[in-house]
């Protein structure tokens, strides 16, 4: 009894100074796990928005990108949160009834109206931006492509987002900033890796820019775009090519073929049992071929299949001038083109074909790939409607001639190998959001990607809440520890008496 009464008396757990310091202890670790739970809590996310119009050749797309409104300069933040296809063609065919181009805009806008917040419209900027199409329409005819800007303009401003205006972008720009949009989205600027290389093929034009480490841009300026991003400067070479985009290349290649104003064309590039009237006066209506028209030419030709892969190719290379070269090495036409270098994502119409194709594992070598684009020319065009009744024919049609396009302009005209070629990835989507030139061009236009590196990031709630707790425990293990030296000693005395 003495004994029990002694150790009650010496043990530091039970007096009440100990008792209330452990207590006050446990109280302040669980206030401030508490705490740092609770105050510490991300702010609930505000979202912004930007719009961008891709008025191609062929048609108009809208997409709308979303981001935190906070911590805007991280890399791969803004998304692509929706996309809308205009129906009907682009606007450049609008040049005789340009009130048609502002309408024909309408239904997406008002597909944009519902996914943005509302209280966010008045804030979200809207930019339209015309590519090949326009351009030609442009040099074509400056006064109707005036007209359809205005037309479009108009519509746009009705509309109740933040309207930036309508303009042409310029070839760099628009190869350029493709170059933006897919190493932005695979997050290689702001880590400061390797960057890809972007190859655009569009209907009226196509681009090819990429980062070559032997090029400084000085044997052909106007080739090179620098850019100082994340603290990272990038000499970016690239080149936009007018009238090589697949549906001009179509229309040149025909072009060449109907230089004598023949009745009937047979066509190598179209598939056997193929028969279309075609109409001269609508297949020179374009500035690439204008200046080509066989004169006199009579209405119309007999557009007529052969399917033959190799011919194909042999009127295909007749588009390309791979002799004048002022340069240490070009590309085609007398273009500058560094040696190639690194990963290369190609999108758009290269996408569309080579998916049709079922090309777009460039793991298939380059050989077989020629293999299977044969096979497919070959092949009776009475066979390919009904293997495929779901597709639209005038697609259909032009596979065989699109797929021998592409393979014809990576390897003789920008110089792909064998070596190479698997270097290439066919791509129509980075992470959800489009490969193209919009969402590059609208970082640019709002400064969301910033010259120097941005601070560190702040550690994230998870890992803040993670620290604080992990700091508590250290605490209450320490105040157990530090109470040790006079627990133990006291409670086994008496064994050791
Ligand atoms: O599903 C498809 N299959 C084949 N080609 C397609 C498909 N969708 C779009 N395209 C083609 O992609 C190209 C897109 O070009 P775009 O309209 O962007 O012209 P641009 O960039 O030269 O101004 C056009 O040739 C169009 O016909
Ligand atoms: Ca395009």
């Amino acid at each position: 009894m003495s004994a029990q009464r002694e150790m009650k008396e010496k043990n530091p757990w039970h007096t009440p100074a100990t008792i209330i310091i452990t207590v006050i202890g446990v109280i302040a670790i669980v206030a401030l796990v508490t705490v740092a739970v609770l105050q510490n809590k991300p702010l609930p996310k505000k979202y912004k928005y930007g719009i961008v119009l891709d008025a191609g050749s062929s048609h108009t797309a809208l997409y709308i990108y979303g981001w935190p409104a906070e911590k805007v300069n991280d890399t791969g933040r803004v998304v692509q949160v929706h996309s809308c296809k205009v129906k009907g063609p682009g606007i450049s065919s609008y040049a005789s009834a340009p009130l048609n181009a502002g309408e024909s805009l309408k239904v997406c806008m008002l597909e944009a109206k519902d996914q943005v917040p509302s209280k966010r419209h008045q804030e979200t900027p809207l930019y339209l931006g015309a590519t090949a199409g326009m351009r030609l329409l442009n040099i074509e005819n400056s006064t109707a492509s005036d007209g359809v800007f205005q037309a479009v303009s108009q519509a746009l401003q009705t509309s109740p987002f933040s309207f930036q205006g309508a303009r042409i972008i310029s070839g760099q720009e628009e190869g350029a900033f493709g170059w933006v949009t897919v190493n932005y989205l695979d997050d290689r600027l702001k880590q400061g890796l390797e960057t890809t290389g972007a190859l655009d093929l569009g209907g009226a034009s196509t681009q090819i820019s990429f980062v070559s480490d032997n090029y400084d841009g000085s044997e052909s300026p106007k080739n090179s775009v620098t850019f100082r991003l994340y603290g990272n400067d990038y000499n970016l070479y690239t080149h936009s090519f007018l009238c090589y985009g697949k549906d001009q290349v179509l229309r040149m290649t025909l072009a060449h073929q109907t230089q004598s104003g023949p009745a009937t064309v047979l066509d190598p590039c179209f598939h056997r049992g193929y028969t279309a009237i075609k109409n001269y006066t609508v297949l020179y209506d374009t500035p690439c071929v204008s200046d080509r028209k066989p004169q006199p030419a009579p209405a119309s030709f007999n557009h007529t299949g052969t399917g033959d892969f190799q011919e194909c190719q042999r009127v295909v290379r007749n588009v390309f001038n791979f002799t004048d070269c002022k340069y240490s090495r070009c590309s085609f036409n007398g273009v500058f083109q560094p040696s190639l270098q690194g990963p290369f994502g190609a999108f758009s119409a290269y996408y569309f074909v080579m998916n049709f194709l079922n090309l777009t594992d460039t793991s298939t070598p380059l050989e077989d790939v020629k293999k299977k684009i044969t096979n497919y020319c070959a092949t009776p065009w009475e066979q390919i409607k009904e293997q495929y009744p779901h597709i639209k024919q005038k697609y259909l049609a032009e596979y065989c001639f699109s797929g021998t396009y592409i393979i014809t302009l990576l390897t003789e005209g920008y110089n792909f190998t064998s070596e190479n070629y698997p270097n290439i990835k066919f791509i129509k989507k980075i992470k959800d959001s489009d490969a193209g030139w919009t969402l590059g061009y609208m970082l640019n236009l709002t400064n969301m990607i910033p010259a120097e590196a941005p601070d560190k990031p702040p550690l994230p709630h998870g890992g803040y809440v993670s620290i604080v707790t992990i700091i508590a425990i250290l605490l209450f293990v320490l105040i157990i520890f530090s109470l040790r030296p006079i627990w133990p000693r006291c409670s086994k005395r008496p064994q050791i008496i």
